[in-house]
């Protein structure tokens, strides 16, 4: 059976290429600027294989031009051209790449930088024009021509007079709709931003005539009004050589700085500047920055995480997201590679092993650095942690845990004894002899979880503790469960294994004594308490809340303030100080005035649920009871 070719309708194919690949209008620039520096560079690469033609580097330029009232834009550029054949296929025949043919021809060229490789870019010409005008004369030709489409019905080709080697590309812009403001293309502070933003790597100059304005000579002093002129200059709106490609010897910190808050919008320095660049499976340059405050947007779902990414000196993405981990999210910069498999809008990327790859080794690197920041400069780390702290104990909690490894040690809380934040690792190394446990605290301040009633028995035996303050961190620490073996331990849950052997018997003798009394007021309590006891842990307060089981009153808090969380309850317990004057009081109660011991332990719950910084259910009933025994 004969072999049948598939047939394109081609108008239809070049109304897709035209309308539906692209989502912004105004990345035409990019694409035609990135054809002028490919012609560029053929032709000086081409020379290079001719040997001395004449023809040095800085001859090459890109010229943009704008007429108001022609309606036109024009580039330039005195790079290879085209033949009449040339244009006829390479501009006639969609997903024809003249630039991709060159590349592959040449293979063996090292720092070849083509960037046309679809043989589509082109057409995006027509999103924002309804006539498009190319001039070409091929390098070393005697004629030129001149190729003219006004879109889906096909261009023409015409002898032209052009006098000079290269290309010239006439867009007349399409008349503005409610919708559209093409004219905003003749706008000389947009091209000059858009040239920036996409193309301000092309190797070559890009060159605009700029109209400004100036004090008129003789004005402005002397009593004299101030009068204005404005005058025309030719300006190079690109900075062509990448700052991540300059050896680190020729970049100091502070032009590094400066690139930092021109392209991220910040005001202050960061506090880490990390440059990476690696060749083999992936070759890939990266100039990253950690910020040193977060953006007032960052803790919230507006913030967007991404990095900047180049293809050979064009930026292809604004943020590209797939290239960071969530608990690094704040990481700012760029990343350069020419390996990546673009889409062929340029708008994404495939996603494909190659960004896997990149995105793994930026994580190990932001890793690793932060780390480095942490052991060499305390001050400025515990300055960048108190920005994105948050972020690293969300990270570690995250995807169940996915990342708590990598993250464990990059983590701080505040400790009781030092008096400021401090590592797990610092902890454990300060751990005590017989210390089973790393105990951590829970409030809303630091302040608050040192006056626990529950921190007494911790800081009598000179144990260590961590304060922790955020909503995230008792679960960060519950999924991590353990750091070099040591198991974390609530200070208010049940066990806290402070007790030795006779304090324990001594504690079970009066448990077993006050037997009545404690079932009495847990009686009392009924639905309010799982148990009623004589605590081991309290030194100078009548009583505390201690929790069994995994979910701690803070955890209580937290998730229950979830919207769409199905209420918890912890298990509380009161526990009482039987070495306290109260504890007597409540003894001589039990068991002749049983009504006015109910009160009592009514109080002394909600006193403890205040302590803890839980709010009490019944506030007036709490007063009322106040003011009966007073
Ligand atoms: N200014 C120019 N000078 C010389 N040749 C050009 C110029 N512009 C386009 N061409 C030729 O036309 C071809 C098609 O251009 P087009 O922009 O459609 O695709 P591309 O640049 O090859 O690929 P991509 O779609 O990836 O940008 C190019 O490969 C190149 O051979």
């Amino acid at each position: 059976m004969a072999l049948k070719q598939f047939k394109a309708e081609s108008k239809r194919l070049l109304d897709l290429m035209i309308n539906s690949i692209y989502t912004h209008k105004e990345i035409f620039l990019r694409e035609l600027i990135s054809n002028a520096s490919d012609a560029i560079d053929k032709l000086y690469y081409q020379t290079l294989e001719m040997g001395d033609t004449g023809l040095d580097r800085s001859d090459f330029a890109i010229e943009v031009a704008v007429d108001r009232e022609a309606r036109t834009l024009t580039i330039t550029d005195n790079g290879i051209g085209m033949s009449k054949e040339e244009l006829d296929n390479n501009l006639g025949v969609i997903a024809k790449s003249g630039s991709l043919q060159f590349k592959n021809e040449k293979e063996q060229k090292e720092d070849i930088d083509i960037i046309g490789q679809f043989g589509v870019g082109f057409y995006s010409a027509f999103m924002v024009a309804d006539d498009v005008k190319v001039e070409s004369r091929a390098y070393g030709s005697e004629e030129s021509w001149c190729w003219e489409s006004k879109g889906l019905d096909g261009y023409q080709i015409s002898p032209s007079g052009k006098e000079s080697r290269g290309t010239v590309i006439t867009l007349h812009l399409k008349e503005d709709t409610e919708d559209e403001q093409y004219g905003e293309f003749l706008e000389q502070y947009r091209i000059t931003s858009l040239v920036k933003k996409y193309s301000d790597y092309i190797r070559y100059p890009i060159r605009m005539e700029l109209q400004k304005s100036r004090l008129k000579e003789g004005t402005g002093k002397d009593g004299k009004d101030p009068e204005y002129e404005s005058y025309f200059e030719v300006e190079t709106l690109n900075s062509m050589t990448p700052i991540w490609k300059k050896s680190r010897s020729e970049v100091s910190d502070e032009e590094l700085n400066a690139f930092y808050k021109e392209k991220f919008y910040d005001w202050q320095d960061p506090v880490k500047v990390i440059r990476t660049s690696t060749e083999g499976a992936a070759t890939y340059s990266a100039l990253l920055f950690i910020p040193k405050t977060a953006p007032m947007d960052y803790y919230t779902r507006e913030y967007e995480k991404g990095l900047q990414l180049y293809a050979s000196g064009v930026m292809i993405m604004e943020k590209c997201a797939d290239l960071l981990p969530d608990c690094f999210s704040f990481v700012k910069g760029l990343v350069d590679s020419q390996d990546l498999s673009l889409n062929i809008s340029r708008e994404m990327l495939q996603h494909d092993r190659q960004l896997k790859l990149i995105a793994g080794r930026l994580e190990k690197k932001i890793a690793s650095e932060l780390s480095v920041l942490l052991q060499n400069d305390r001050e400025k780390y515990e300055e960048f942690f108190k920005s994105f702290g948050l972020q690293l104990k969300y990270g570690m909690y995250d995807n169940y845990g996915a990342k708590k490894e990598e993250l464990k040690d990059l983590v701080l809380f505040y400790s009781s004894t030092e008096k400021k934040p401090v590592t797990l690792k610092e902890y454990v190394s300060r751990m005590k002899e017989d210390q089973k446990f790393i105990y951590y605290g829970c409030g809303e301040t630091t302040e608050r979880i040192l006056q626990l009633p529950q921190a007494d028995a911790i800081a009598e035996k000179g144990y260590e503790m961590l304060c922790l303050t955020d909503n995230v961190d008792e679960f960060a620490l519950k999924i991590l469960e353990k750091y070099e073996d040591k198991e974390f331990r609530n200070i208010s849950s049940d066990d806290l294994q402070l007790q030795s052997e006779e304090e324990k018997k001594a504690s079970e003798q009066l448990e077993e004594d006050n037997k009545e009394l404690l079932t009495c007021m847990k009686e009392s309590l009924e639905g309010k308490v799982k148990d009623v006891k004589i605590s081991g842990r309290l030194k100078k307060h009548p009583v505390c809340i201690s929790t069994d089981g995994m979910i701690s009153t803070e955890m209580e808090k937290v998730l229950n303030a979830m919207p769409a969380q199905e209420k918890v309850k912890a298990q509380r317990v009161l526990e009482l100080n039987a070495e306290h004057p109260v504890f007597e009081k409540l003894r001589s109660l039990y068991p002749h005035d049983k009504d006015r011991l109910k009160t009592y332990a009514e109080l002394l719950y909600d006193q403890a649920l205040l302590i803890e910084g839980i709010a009490i259910e019944d506030p007036v009933a709490f007063s009322q009871k106040l003011c009966e025994i007073m």
